[in-house]
């Protein structure tokens, strides 16, 4: 039973790991981190301990086989007493779990006093740059300060809640063997008892009281459990699961299970047969997906008439009607004012979102009708802050491609294009060495060379650089800068700079602002327009040639 329930468990915190992960990007903004997080560890941990107590250790059918065990002895000792003893018993447990429901707002407050500290703590460690650039230690001490207070607050209230319960109950038990003793002893006193069977009788009572109690915890829990599933339902019910991008892992996942068996817990299994059904469909609707790649090597791609609001925010219009046509080969810098939706168009050229209104196409055909993983395969982007995950160095080079398809020699020639190789061979284990969390034991400019290593190996089409330099000093610029001009080349790439001085020498220039592309032309045509560009630039009070 323990091993069924144990494998149990781990398919039903893989599928819930799946289906989060699946979701639109729209529900990561919505939830944060430490919500998710204990989604899959405190809601299924108390859902995997109330079962796995209650049924798969058999507490639950042991407690139930003792009382009604007790109650059959109980009516052969006495079958007058029974009865009174029965309405007793039942009173207790009544009052008892009428009680424990009473707690269960007290319950919940701790529950999300705790979840709130989780939220403090991940927030804090996972921004711990930000937090250090801004001096924000003290900021967050002090809120994780008051945050162990209510926590503290809500376990003493907890604690009176529960030692009130425990007295309660033990004082109806009390009365109740009182009662009985009472009422035996007159039975006796008249002859209508022997003392032998009240005094059994009695015996029996405290056998039926403990697994009478064992059995209120079982309901108790399971309680817990079903509140657990609940909120897990919830969270996962709350918005849609993004199909274009499910689909893609399920046949990813499909054609790799018979090399990996841990995969197996993350397929589709016949349960699932609607949602499969309904993929299906969403399949038949998809391009043959071996020629996005081909495409994206050789044709333009082009933002038509996009229309764009953040699914959380649906009446702000961050992009209304803009039109950018990304000319294969080529670089197309970005420029505008800060909130103008830069970062906006990037989100939606890697598909992160979907344009409201308007199409984004490659060579002429919409990408939406391309499964995301594939498309995924064909964008680089390379962030000022890139994630670096903790492993190894040459791990995070070869991230994401598939492991027979990378070997040392070609993480070791993409290190090197990337001004990398130098200062990896000096780290204390080379290419093996850790990263630490999200590349903490690395530079920033180290992290961003590994990063754009990475962006090499994986031979990307299409390059989107979001303000990839503006974080580092003058040597590391450099460095970064010539690694980068190496991976452009021959790339259709989207630079976004706030920068001026970065981008003069881009084939175009397009400024955005108020969710529009205003100006477009190199970086001399802009000047002589004497526009807003023109403007910024002077703003920024850049030498130029
Ligand atoms: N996930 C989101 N949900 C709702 N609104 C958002 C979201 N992300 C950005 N916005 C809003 O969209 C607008 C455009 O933001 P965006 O980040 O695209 O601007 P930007 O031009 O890149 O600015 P900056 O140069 O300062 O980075 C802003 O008003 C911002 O508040």
């Amino acid at each position: 039973m323990n091993t069924i329930w144990e494998k149990v468990m781990s398919a039903l915190r893989a599928k819930v790991f799946r289906r989060v992960l699946i979701q639109k990007v729209e529900f990561f903004d919505r939830y944060k981190v430490g919500e998710l997080t204990g989604l899959l560890t405190t809601d299924l941990g108390s859902l995997n301990s109330a079962v796995s107590e209650n049924i798969s250790r058999d507490r639950g059918f042991r407690a139930l086989s003792e009382v009604t065990g007790t109650i059959c002895i109980l009516f052969i000792l006495s079958p007058q007493l029974a009865p009174i003893l029965g309405v007793l018993m039942l009173a207790v447990s009544i009052s008892v779990a009428v009680y424990k429901r009473s707690t269960v707002p007290v319950f919940k407050a701790h529950g999300l006093a705790q979840a709130s500290m989780s939220d403090c703590i991940t927030e804090t460690f996972s921004a711990i740059r930000t937090v250090r650039s801004f001096n924000g230690e003290k900021r967050q001490m002090s809120i994780f300060g008051s945050q162990v207070l209510a926590y503290e607050a809500s376990g003493t209230k907890l604690g009176a809640f529960k030692s009130i319960n425990e007295s309660l109950t033990r004082a109806a038990v009390y009365i109740s063997l009182m009662a009985l003793y009472c009422l035996g002893g007159s039975k006796v006193k008249t002859g209508e008892l022997s003392v032998g069977t009240v005094a059994s009788f009695i015996g029996y009572t405290f056998t039926l009281t403990f697994a009478v109690q064992g059995l209120v915890n079982t309901f108790g829990d399971l309680r817990g459990s079903f509140a657990a599933t609940e909120r897990i339902n919830s969270v996962l019910s709350s918005v849609e699961a993004d199909e274009a991008l499910a689909f893609g892992l399920e046949r990813e996942i499909q054609s790799k299970l018979m090399h990996d068996r841990t995969l197996s817990l993350f397929s589709i299994d016949g349960s699932e047969h609607k949602s499969q059904s309904l993929r299906q469909h969403y399949m038949s609707a998809l391009k043959s997906v071996s020629n996005v790649s081909a495409l994206a090597w050789s044709g333009d791609v082009c933002l038509e008439d996009v229309h764009f609001s953040y699914p959380l925010r649906p009446d702000v219009e961050i992009l209304n009607g803009l039109s950018l046509s990304l000319k294969c080969g080529t670089v197309t810098a970005l420029v505008g004012p800060s909130g103008a939706g830069k970062s906006t168009i990037v989100q939606l050229l890697a598909r992160f979102y979907e344009p409201t209104k308007g199409r984004i196409t490659v060579a002429g055909e919409d990408v939406r009708t391309f499964d995301k993983s594939e498309w995924a395969r064909v964008v680089s982007i390379v962030n000022q802050e890139p994630v670096l995950f903790s492993v190894s160095v040459g791990e995070n080079i070869a991230y994401g491609l598939p492991d027979d398809d990378v070997s040392k020699d070609d993480i070791i020639r993409a290190a090197k294009a990337a001004n990398a190789h130098d200062f990896i061979i000096s780290l204390p284990q080379g290419y093996d060495t850790l990263v630490g969390e999200r590349g903490g034991l690395l530079s920033g400019g180290q992290r961003q060379r590994v990063a754009i290593a990475r962006a090499l190996l994986k031979n990307a089409p299409i390059l989107i650089l979001d303000e990839a330099t503006s974080a580092l000093d003058a040597v590391s610029e450099r460095l970064v800068q010539d690694a980068l001009n190496f991976l452009m080349k021959d790339r259709t790439t989207l630079v976004i700079a706030h920068r001026l001085s970065t981008v003069q020498n881009a084939n175009q220039i397009a400024l955005c602002s108020d969710g529009r592309i205003t100006e477009l032309g190199t970086h001399f045509e802009l000047l002589a327009k004497k526009g807003q560009y023109a403007s910024l630039v002077g703003t920024q009070r850049l030498a130029f040639e």
